[in-house]
């Protein structure tokens, strides 16, 4: 049982333009309303989400002393590791009770791109890391971009007008460890409510216990996805871009009872960013008499920036 809408890929990518409608209208519905759904019949294998599992766990099995040895604070944690604690919600003191790591985009030398993103950091101990995170980037980029097409349509504007935005854009694959509590947090819990910043988050993991999202009326629902679907949510930069008509839900991962307290949480999401240059202006087919202009006008890059000094990772 899940309290989130489940939308099938398979309906989209269908040849009969009735399935096709059925997901525009099933995912524009949820995401008007709750904001999340549970996707299936992505571009993930199963072997490739095992493994990458596989070496993310072995990754923070190391010691703290190494994976600091990742840690590139001057460039706000945007590539490599972020140790425990570091990263807080926005307008919370309390950092969240997680780590994790960032894979970030990489660009084809001939793809005639002027955005100069910086590089990976490569893990010397675990010769298949990047490798397997940057092809699950890669599954993830193109089930996002898809998603992307369907919410073109349900908005009324044309299908592919996300492709550029998102192709090549400043994507984020973060493997996060939320490790064993080993005495009272107070007031930190794993991940402290939050918007996502970006367009949309693709999240593997979610068949583990702890997420939650927040629904209109303020109650918080267990979010829980079947094994093979991916939890794929509204970020910031969309609800501004739709003027409000899409919703980024507010969501966190609460802290296990005490009797689990010495379990860890895997989880990992895709944080879909565009293009830094991308106007997030409000769409003029999302303004009317009714539903005024809502927010300033803003790029993505100017919008990613102050919502990383916002919550810790970068000083003004
Ligand atoms: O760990 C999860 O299930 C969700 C994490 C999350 O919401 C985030 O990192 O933005
Ligand atoms: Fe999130």
């Amino acid at each position: 049982m899940t309290n989130i809408p489940s939308v099938d890929l398979a309906d989209f990518l269908s040849d009969d333009p009735s399935r096709k409608q059925k997901f525009i209208n099933e995912i524009g519905n949820a995401y008007e309303e709750i904001g999340f759904v549970a996707l299936k019949n992505h571009f993930l294998s199963d072997e490739l989400v095992d493994n990458l599992y596989g070496e993310v766990e072995k990754f923070f099995q190391l010691p703290t002393e190494t994976k600091k040895g990742y840690e590139r604070e001057e460039i706000g944690g945007q590539r490599g590791y972020v140790s425990f604690g570091k990263e807080h919600a926005k307008g919370k003191k309390e950092g969240d009770l997680k780590e994790f790591w960032h894979f970030g985009q990489e660009v084809a030398p001939d793809a005639n791109i002027e955005e100069d993103y910086p590089e990976n950091v490569i893990v010397k101990e675990l010769p298949d890391f990047n490798k397997t995170g940057m092809e699950a980037y890669r599954m993830l980029e193109k089930t996002g971009i898809y998603v992307l097409r369907a919410l073109a349509l349900h908005i009324g504007i044309d299908e592919h007008y996300f492709d550029h935005w998102a192709s090549n854009g400043n994507s984020i694959l973060r493997p996060i460890h939320y490790p064993p509590i080993t005495s009272e947090p107070d007031n930190a819990v794993r991940a402290g409510a939050h918007g996502d910043i970006n367009l949309i988050t693709l999240l593997m993991g979610a068949s583990a216990p702890g997420l939650q999202v927040q629904r209109r009326d303020g109650e918080w629902l267990d979010a829980i996805a079947q094994e093979d679907e991916l939890v794929i949510n509204v970020g910031d930069m969309l609800q501004r871009h739709t003027n409000n008509k899409l919703r980024s839900t507010i969501h966190r991962v609460v802290n296990p009872p005490r009797e689990l307290w010495h379990t860890s949480r895997y989880s990992i999401p895709f944080f879909l960013h565009p293009r830094s240059d991308m106007k997030l202006n409000c769409l003029d087919e999302c303004i009317d008499e009714n539903n005024p202009k809502q927010y300033d006008n803003i790029t993505a890059g100017e919008f990613l920036h102050q919502r990383l000094v916002e919550i810790g990772l970068i000083k003004k």
